[in-house]
C-alpha cells in the first residue's frame, strides 16, 4: 500500500492496491495491519456514506469536540472530491494550516484526518459518493463547524463561491477563530 505523509505530517494519504482482471477489480480497502503500519492506528466504530448529486457540493468544515472527536479515513467510490483537513489543535506548530488531496474512484486514494482537525470536501464531479470510517460515534451536540471559505484559513478551494452548493447549516458557520479552544495539541 502506498503511504504519503502530507505537509501536515499527521494527515496521511494511503492508496491500497487494486487487483484488476477481465472481470473488474478487487481491493482490500481496509486492512488493520496495513493501516497500523501506515500510522492509522485508532480503532473505527462507525462507517459513513454520502452522495452529492452535483459538482461543487461543499460539505464542511466540520468536527466533533472531545470526548467525541473523530478521526476519519475518507475514500471515494464514485466520482471525485478535493478533500481538506485543517489543523485546529491549539499549540500545534501547524495550527490553522490546511492540506488538501484529490480522492477519486479513479485514484483509489484515502485520506486520514486525525481527531483535532476540521474536515471538509468539495465534489469535482456529479453523483460523487464518499465513504469514510470514523473513530467516534456521531454526537450531534458535539458537532462544530467553521465556514468553508474562512478568510483566516485561505483554503485554495477549486470552486467559486457562486458555484458552491452548501447546506443551510454550513452557509452560516463561524470563522476559524471561533475554534480556538476546541482542541489542544499533544506532542
Ligand atoms: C455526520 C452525521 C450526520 N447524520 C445525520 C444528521 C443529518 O440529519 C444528516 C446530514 O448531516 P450533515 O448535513 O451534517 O452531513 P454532512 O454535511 O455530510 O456532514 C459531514 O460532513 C463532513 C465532510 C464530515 O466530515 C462529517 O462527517 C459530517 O459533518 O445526517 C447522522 O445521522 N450521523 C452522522 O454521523
Amino acid at each position: 500500500m502506498k503511504v504519503e505523509r502530507l505537509s501536515i505530517p499527521e494527515v496521511i494519504l494511503v492508496t491500497p492496491p487494486r487487483f484488476g482482471d477481465n472481470r473488474g477489480f478487487f481491493s482490500e480497502t481496509y486492512n488493520v495491519d496495513r493501516m497500523n503500519d501506515a500510522g492509522i492506528a485508532l480503532p473505527f466504530v462507525q462507517d459513513n456514506q454520502s452522495l452529492s448529486r452535483q459538482k461543487g457540493v461543499v460539505r464542511g468544515l466540520h468536527c466533533q469536540l472531545a470526548p467525541h472527536a473523530q478521526g476519519k479515513l475518507v475514500r471515494v467510490t464514485r466520482g471525485a472530491i478535493w478533500d481538506v483537513a485543517v489543523d485546529a489543535r491549539t499549540g500545534s506548530p501547524t495550527y490553522g494550516k490546511w492540506v488538501g488531496a484529490e480522492l477519486s474512484a479513479e485514484n483509489w486514494s484515502q485520506l486520514w484526518v486525525p481527531p483535532g482537525f476540521l474536515h471538509g470536501f468539495v465534489t469535482l464531479e456529479e453523483n460523487t459518493e464518499v465513504q469514510y470510517k470514523c473513530t467516534a460515534l456521531y454526537s450531534k451536540v458535539s458537532e462544530r463547524a467553521v465556514i468553508w471559505n474562512c478568510p483566516e484559513l485561505k483554503i485554495d478551494w477549486p470552486v467559486s463561491e457562486a458555484d458552491a452548493v452548501l447546506s443551510e447549516k454550513d452557509l452560516v458557520a463561524p470563522h476559524f477563530s471561533e475554534s480556538k479552544d476546541w482542541f489542544q495539541y499533544e506532542k
